[in-house]
């Protein structure tokens, strides 16, 4: 078994973008190795800057982020990001590139080239190998979002954030991938930090759920937690949705099994 991914620690961490809006205020919470945290939270509560703030997409306006107690300011973004997977809903691939060259992409950014390694990658991410010679548009949402996984993890990172990458899929298509990045977060030992719309997702998958508000950190609890009433008011809504659902299927099941 490898040794799991980097801690992450955010220490005092805001960010004010140009126009004033105040994204993310005073946020101090530290993730242990090897954790799959999960972001929610209102739209425009700041967790998008917030986890980008992990590898410098955005940068804080006061606080810092460090990855094993190393700042990510130190060093060249490049380099720090080659050290972190991250998967987006756009996904990002190049129109004119097949498959298997958007995964490599990365490994001939830092001067390699290994057909075996992206083959694996394929295969990691349950696509099939006759796929890797298409464009991205010959392929579906679904597969389009496992190419995207599939090239965040081809350098080896042992970190991978996501941010709502599976938002505009369907609820089978993207059961089926959270599935397979909550196994791949298993075997490759990674520590993952994802932000999701979906609580159900968020309860399910994450071992620690941190919800947002303007910009703050309101609840931090584990997902049995929450669901015992932990992490006060404005957690117990964002909870109450799903088990809502789940109750009023639980007993449309009951009825048409009576
Ligand atoms: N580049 C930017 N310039 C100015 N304001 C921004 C920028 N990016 C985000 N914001 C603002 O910062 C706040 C937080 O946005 P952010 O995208 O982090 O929230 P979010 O919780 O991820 O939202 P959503 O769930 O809708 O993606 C919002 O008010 C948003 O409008």
């Amino acid at each position: 078994m490898p040794a799991s991914g980097p801690a992450i620690a955010f220490e005092r961490v805001a960010k004010v973008y140009a126009d004033g809006t105040a994204a993310v205020d005073d946020v101090s919470l530290t993730v242990a190795p090897g954790s799959l945290v999960a972001l929610v939270g209102a739209s425009g509560s700041g967790k998008s800057t917030l986890l980008k703030t992990i590898n410098r997409l955005v940068v804080p306006s006061a606080g810092r982020v460090t990855l094993d107690g190393v700042d990510v300011a130190d060093g060249p973004p490049p380099a720090l990001r080659r050290r972190i997977g991250y998967v987006f809903q756009e996904v990002g691939l190049f129109p004119h590139l097949s498959v298997a060259e958007n995964v490599g992409l990365p490994l001939r950014v830092a001067g390699r080239r290994d057909d075996d390694r992206v083959a694996a990658m394929l295969d990691l991410v349950d696509l099939p190998a006759a796929l890797a010679t298409r464009l991205p548009a010959e392929l579906s949402g679904g597969q389009r979002q496992r190419v995207g996984v599939a090239r965040a993890l081809v350098t080896g990172p042992r970190l991978l954030l996501m941010d709502e990458p599976f938002g505009a899929l369907d609820p089978v298509t993207r059961e089926a991938l959270m599935e397979s990045v909550a196994r791949l977060h298993r075997t490759l030992a990674l520590t993952t930090v994802m932000v999701t719309h979906d609580m159900a997702e968020a309860l399910l998958a994450a071992d620690r759920v941190l919800v947002m508000e303007r910009g703050r950190v309101v609840a931090d609890e584990t997902p049995a937690a929450l669901l015992a009433g932990a992490g006060g008011e404005r957690a117990a809504a964002l909870v109450a949705v799903p088990r809502a659902q789940a109750e009023r299927l639980a007993t449309l099941a009951r009825r048409g099994g009576a």
